[in-house]
């Protein structure tokens, strides 16, 4: 049976871990489902992936392109549709119709999308009384990048207080779950204790109900990867040796064999 939003929400009241990861293919879809990752995220990273500098130009079509593929791999885990920058921001409407696509043509189980102002808000509530299950973003929001930078959030007591009522808003408005990303693990850990809703840290330290990475990152795929993202292999590496062997075998007529 596929893992449900109510799930997650129990997981946190019996204490159990939640594991998220990026995945912007069917085969990637498809190794970490089988690996039991709990959580799908097919992010709007995915646009380092396709070479964009940040995370603004990505369009609503590339990311249902990538999460179609991802959908024909995933059995078990939630696959979370994260939706681009000004494909929800502009009116409700907007945000209930590329919802609506996610879920529709995607197959996507849920949507989720960053912010956590008065408006943001009012968008989750219409969005999760029509059906469509939420999960929220706050802290280091990276499609605000030209505002914020990349830099962590919640800093100053006004900044942490702002982002702990947001983040009550945000669940008083239905989302299932809120990401926070890149904020003090002390902060982290009071939304945390505030909320009845999962928290999934990046880069906020290890008192969240839950953990995501970009895929990428952990696997030493990305070109440049965030200072609290942890490489567990270094796949370019292995790459770059597996290419090298192939090129000298050619040259040197060695493969293939006879
Ligand atoms: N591959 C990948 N991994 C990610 O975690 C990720 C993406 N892509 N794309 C969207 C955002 C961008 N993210 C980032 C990227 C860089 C920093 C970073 O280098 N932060 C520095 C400050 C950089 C600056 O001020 O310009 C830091 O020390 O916090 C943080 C988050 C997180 N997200
Ligand atoms: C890092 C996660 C939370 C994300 O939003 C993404 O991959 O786009
Ligand atoms: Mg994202």
């Amino acid at each position: 049976m596929p893992i449900t939003t109510q799930q997650l929400i129990q997981w946190k009241q019996q204490g159990r871990t939640i594991v998220a990861l990026t995945a912007w293919d069917y085969i990637t879809g498809r190794l970490l489902d089988a690996t039991g990752v709990d959580l799908i995220l097919v992010g709007d990273s995915l646009a380092g992936m396709l070479g964009y500098e940040t995370t603004i130009p990505l369009t609503l079509e590339e990311m249902l392109h990538h999460a179609k593929a991802v959908r024909r791999g995933v059995k078990n885990a939630l696959v979370v549709f994260d939706l681009p920058f000004l494909t929800y921001q502009e009116s409700f409407q907007q945000a209930m119709h590329s919802a609506g696509r996610a879920l529709k043509e995607a197959g996507a189980q849920a949507v989720k999308i960053e912010g956590g102002y008065p408006a943001i808000v009012e968008t989750v509530a219409q969005l999760v009384q029509a059906g469509v299950p939420v999960m929220g973003h706050i802290g280091l929001t990276p499609q605000s990048v030209h505002q914020l930078g990349l830099r962590q959030q919640g800093k100053t007591p006004t900044d942490g207080e702002r982002l702990i009522s947001e983040a009550i808003a945000l669940e008083a408005a239905g989302a299932f779950s809120i990401v926070l990303e890149h904020i003090p693990s002390e902060l982290a850990i009071e939304i945390t204790q505030k909320l009845t809703i999962p928290t999934i840290g990046i880069g906020a330290g290890s008192g969240c109900d839950g953990q995501v990475l970009v895929t990428s990152d952990l696997l030493g795929l990305s070109e440049r990867q965030p200072p609290f993202a942890k490489m567990y292999v270094n796949l370019s590496d292995a790459i770059a040796q597996a290419v090298q062997e192939f090129a000298r075998e050619v040259r040197d007529r060695k493969f293939p064999e006879e």
